[in-house]
């Protein structure tokens, strides 16, 4: 039985509530398998499956829709048989309730509740929801021979428009080494600025990349609008490259050129520590807006942050995050270890 139709896809009936426990079908190309609300895994037939396993992840904050979109447009592809499948791959749509809403949470931001923070914020929505994809995330890659690689690109659109227009956040990955391959498929998708972050957080992309081993991404691909108000050919690389890694048609040469990759590195995150905290940048300023030396880029109560050496630029400043949370994050050049 496939309970999808053209006029009834994974995304329509995920938004209306309507997602079947444990429905699988066969096509001719793949077994899909509906594991729960907006989780759809899909596995190509023996005889076309290759050695990758992947998670495709979007909407963990629900106005984040461009991703979602597209997701949805390559799932309907690979269900319907237009698009191969070459992969053993996850699909998820994190925040349900948020997307209905169109907002980019409920409670609380979800992508501030992995690897074991949900369990600080017990009353949330978004908690129960960190722990469902966690155990969905882990039990995908579980089955993973430890030989095969594992990816996780986490696609997001950002608040505020970017000097850089796409951008890759790689998860702080402790004593590994950063994979020049995947910077490689990362510049083939037009996502050619990359920031290293310095530190453990509480993201998607970090809980796959430390728990699971996963190549573990978030994506940020543009600017955040409503559905249907996208300019989807603004995300045409993605778009491309996924389809293409997915049908098992990207070759990456090992040791590839990329120093066409620009590289940044989380300095330090600005920290909202109570309702006094003022942040000096105006609505329209941009993500990797530089910031010259000496400026004053945010105050709280006890703390000024000042902006020192006229390298560093800033990243997600947004001051209306609850108290403890990041308000932005200075970065600064970087090179690859
Ligand atoms: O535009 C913004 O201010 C936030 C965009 C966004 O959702 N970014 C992610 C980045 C996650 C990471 O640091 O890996 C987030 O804030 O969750
Ligand atoms: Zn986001």
């Amino acid at each position: 039985m496939n309970p999808f139709a053209p006029a009834r896809d994974f995304l329509d009936l995920t938004l209306q509530g309507l997602s079947p426990a444990h429905a699988q079908w066969q096509t001719p190309a793949l077994q899909a398998h509906w594991l729960g609300h907006g989780l759809l895994e899909l596995t190509p037939h023996a005889a076309n499956l290759q050695q990758e396993h992947i998670l495709l992840s979007t909407g963990v904050h629900g106005n984040e829709t461009a991703p979602i979109e597209i997701l949805n447009s390559i799932v309907g592809d690979l269900l319907s048989g237009a698009l191969p499948l070459a992969c053993r791959i996850l699909v998820v749509l994190g925040n349900i309730p948020a997307m209905q809403s169109g907002k980019r949470f409920v409670d609380y931001d979800m992508n501030r509740l992995f690897d074991g923070a949900h369990a600080k914020q017990p009353e949330a929505q978004e908690a129960r929801r960190a722990v469902e994809l966690e155990q969905a995330a882990s039990a995908f890659f579980a089955v993973t021979p430890a030989t095969t690689p594992r990816r996780h690109y986490d696609l997001h659109t950002a608040i505020r428009g970017s000097v850089f227009e796409r951008f890759a956040i790689y998860p702080f990955i402790h004593d590994r080494a950063h994979n020049r391959e995947q910077l490689a498929w990362l510049l083939g998708a037009d996502v050619d600025t990359v920031l290293l972050h310095s530190k453990p957080a509480a993201t998607y992309s970090y809980y796959t990349s430390e728990r699971c081993g996963a190549d573990a991404f978030t994506l940020e691909l543009g600017k955040a609008r409503p559905f249907g108000q996208n300019d989807l050919s603004r995300f045409a690389g993605i778009d491309r490259a996924l389809r293409e890694l997915l049908a098992g048609q990207c070759a990456v040469a090992a040791n590839p050129d990329i120093s066409a990759v620009r590289l940044f590195k989380a300095k330090y995150d600005i920290v909202k520590h109570s309702g006094d905290f003022v942040l000096h940048l105006a609505d329209d300023v941009e993500n990797f807006t530089a910031l010259p030396h000496g400026m004053t880029i945010a105050e709280d109560v006890e703390v000024r942050y000042v902006a020192d050496g006229g390298e560093e630029r800033i990243l997600f400043p947004n001051p209306k995050v609850g108290i403890g949370l990041r308000a932005g994050i200075v970065i600064e050049p970087a090179t690859l270890d």
